[in-house]
């Protein structure tokens, strides 16, 4: 049995309490101590000591800057996440708040339930329309920061509706160009695409480049009276320049999802509650991902979709055992480990070794068991942070296959 620590409520939308199906051989637990893996959403991480038992961590979601992805690559613990699985729940609420608050919705409800009790509220309502007239979205200039999974798809829709869309976003990947409609303008630099939008709308993830991205600078050189839209999240803003310019009118209105106590005091602001991914359908679509990924990682040593290692996917093995090496991306580490192999006669019938920024994760598929010997020898290597032994599974037979290193 593998144990799995899940830290929120996973998916409201697919069962009562959150805890989606992890499938057999799988089982919740409570106590950290005894768990191979966390299943997360949007609870920090960052302060939690991860025990010896835990080999990944699966954040059923996009955005992943809730984890210490470093600490956790050192302490050899491979973090997934869900890409794209949210991206079409985003999408709507993005487009739909653009439209509704293009044409000042709020405000006209908020009339109409002023006057609930009136009873000439039909005629009071006719000469009440004045004060709501908005403008429309066709033909306007918006600008998409970061066209990835929930960008392009923001872009996409809105080209459809007759916008002039420009995308920024110099790291954008091959499927995701591919997904972006021809008729999104792509700018290579983000203040030259804010000039003249009457629409800003954020799509990037928080990291350390794109803190404070969109600050005073940017928001000067959009039209005035522009909407800047963030279902991003909050840090990729400087909040107090946000505020300034909706204070002197250039910003016209502020939609985010992230509460906070600066951005409470803001006038003209719409603030959700972190909603963006709320559906059904993502919250099922981000939960099945994310085990996938998880399970793919324990039970075959796959790598797919994680954001502190690469992607090393040989498929379930066929040999006598796998063996995964989660180690620095320093000079002879391969070597050591085929040295180390020869040297007890095992003999290697594949092996894949990926590098992700300073480390590296190498699988070897071999002909012969290992001994306990031979696998103390291999955590023995300098600069490895963990051997797992993925068949005979780990985890399982708390003999050779247990994680510690
Ligand atoms: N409000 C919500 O509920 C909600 C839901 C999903 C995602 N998000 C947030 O939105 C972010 C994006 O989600 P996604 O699924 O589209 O992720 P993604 O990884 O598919 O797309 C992010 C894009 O940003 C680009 N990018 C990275 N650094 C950049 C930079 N400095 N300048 C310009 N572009 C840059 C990347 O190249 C990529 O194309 C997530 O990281 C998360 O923080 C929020
Ligand atoms: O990064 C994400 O996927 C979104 O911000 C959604 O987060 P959530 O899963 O906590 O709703």
């Amino acid at each position: 049995m593998r144990y799995v620590k899940i830290v929120d409520n996973i998916a409201n939308g697919i069962t009562r309490d959150g805890t989606p199906d992890l499938g057999d051989g799988y089982q919740g637990t409570n106590n950290l101590e005894q768990a191979d893996a966390i299943l997360v959403r949007a609870s920090s991480l960052h302060e939690m000591e991860f025990p010896a038992s835990l080999r990944c961590i699966a954040r059923s979601g996009a955005g992943f800057n809730n984890i210490p992805l470093e600490r956790c690559a050192k302490e050899g613990i491979v973090v997934f996440n869900a890409p794209g699985a949210n991206s079409n729940a985003v999408k709507e609420l993005v487009v739909g708040q653009i439209m509704l608050n293009s044409r000042n919705t709020r405000g006209g409800e908020q009339w109409v339930l002023d006057h609930a009790q009136d009873a000439d509220v039909a005629k009071g309502a006719e000469k009440a329309k004045k004060a709501f007239v908005g403008h429309e979205a066709i033909g306007r200039k918006v600008g998409v920061v970061g066209t990835g999974a929930v960008g392009s798809k923001v872009a996409n829709a809105l080209v459809a509706l007759g916008m002039e869309v420009h995308g920024y976003d110099p790291y954008i990947s091959v499927q995701h160009a591919y997904e972006l409609s021809h008729r999104v303008i792509r700018d290579a630099d983000l203040n030259e695409m804010c000039k003249g939008c009457d629409y800003l709308t954020l799509h990037v993830p928080s990291k350390e480049d794109t803190l404070q991205m969109i600050g005073a600078e940017q928001l000067n050189l959009l039209n005035p009276g522009a909407m800047l839209i963030n279902y991003a999240r909050d840090t990729i803003v400087n909040e107090a320049d946000v505020a300034a310019a909706l204070e002197s009118g250039q910003l016209g209105l502020y939609i985010t999802d992230f509460a906070n106590p600066e951005v409470m005091k803001m006038k003209n602001v719409i603030v959700t509650p972190h909603m963006g991914a709320c559906t059904r359908e993502a919250e099922e679509n981000c939960a099945h991902m994310a085990i996938a990924s998880m399970k793919d990682y324990l039970n075959h040593g796959i790598i797919r979709n994680s954001v502190n290692y690469s992607d090393c996917d040989m498929g379930p093995c066929t040999c006598t055992g796998r063996v995964a090496f989660l180690h620095a991306n320093v000079p002879s580490m391969i070597s050591q480990i085929t040295n180390e192999l020869a040297s007890r006669n095992v003999n290697i019938a594949r092996m894949m070794s990926v590098p992700a920024n300073e480390h590296a994760y190498t699988l070897v598929d071999i002909d012969n068991e290992l001994d306990q010997e031979t696998v103390d020898a291999l955590r023995a290597i300098p600069n490895i942070y963990r051997v797992r032994i993925v068949v005979p599974a780990d985890g399982l037979d708390g003999g050779l296959g247990t994680a510690t290193n």
